[in-house]
């Protein structure tokens, strides 16, 4: 792993986004992409750049069970609000929470991540660990699956909810497995809330109990942290 530390997330947003143009540069032709408010800044910088991603295909992690793209509390209608009304790609894929057959969608999905090999998977982490909705104790092996969320995720997320009954129980996340397929890993972590699961990624044992520990086992990944989500590593 290599570890780049800043002082503040648009700093950190603004790496982020050269790797992400240097990847570009280099044949990169399929963008993983994650939701929450981690990669807001850099979805800005590229929604304002002039780069023209209309080559590009791009696979989101996880989508809430039961909520559709025009939910404003989907993950869909984030990625419409802050990337994809600024720029066409050729294609943006993204687990359809309202599918009527849960298993189909499931395969459909790893069908869409085989097919479309991913070069740049960008990531965020939970505060409990998780990448994606993977949750602690997901299997490493985890290809796309539905997730019982956590109370603590749903905790965190309500603040885009009207109250925390409002965050469903379930989501549908890429699975781990998946995950370490991409060619390179881009994750960024803001602020002091990151800073225990920064540390276990980075430093603790790779367990299943802090699924982002399984990014030490990847071979080019770039983690970027702002000096509070770095306060806890030695
Ligand atoms: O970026 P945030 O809002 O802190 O969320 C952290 C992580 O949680 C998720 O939003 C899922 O809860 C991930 O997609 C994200 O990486």
């Amino acid at each position: 792993m290599k570890i780049i530390i800043v002082e503040n997330a648009a700093v950190g947003s603004h790496k982020a986004y050269n790797l992400l143009v240097q990847g570009l540069q280099t044949q990169a032709r399929v963008l993983g992409l994650a939701t929450g408010s981690t990669p807001i800044l850099l979805y800005q910088e590229m929604a304002q750049s002039k780069l023209d991603f209309s080559h590009i295909t791009t696979i989101n992690l996880d989508e809430y069970l039961g909520l559709g793209p025009n939910n404003p509390q989907s993950y869909h209608y984030f990625m419409k609000q802050h990337l994809f009304q600024f720029k066409s790609f050729s294609k943006n894929y993204l687990p359809n929470g309202l599918a009527p057959d849960i298993n189909q969608e499931l395969q459909r999905y790893d069908q869409v991540i085989a097919d479309h090999p991913i070069a740049i998977q960008i990531l965020g982490i939970g505060q409990n660990g998780h990448i994606g909705f993977n949750e602690p104790g997901t299997s490493f092996h985890s290809q796309t699956h539905c997730v019982t969320l956590s109370s603590s995720t749903r905790d965190a997320n309500a603040r885009f909810f009207p109250n925390k009954q409002a965050v469903p129980q379930k989501a549908i996340s890429m699975g781990l497995f998946s995950i370490m397929q991409s060619q390179r890993i881009i994750l960024m972590a803001w602020g002091k809330d990151k800073a225990e699961a920064v540390s276990q990624m980075i430093n603790g044992p790779v367990t299943e109990k802090c699924p982002a520990s399984i990014l030490q086992k990847h071979p080019h990944t770039t983690v970027i942290l702002d000096s509070a989500a770095a306060a806890k590593l030695n």
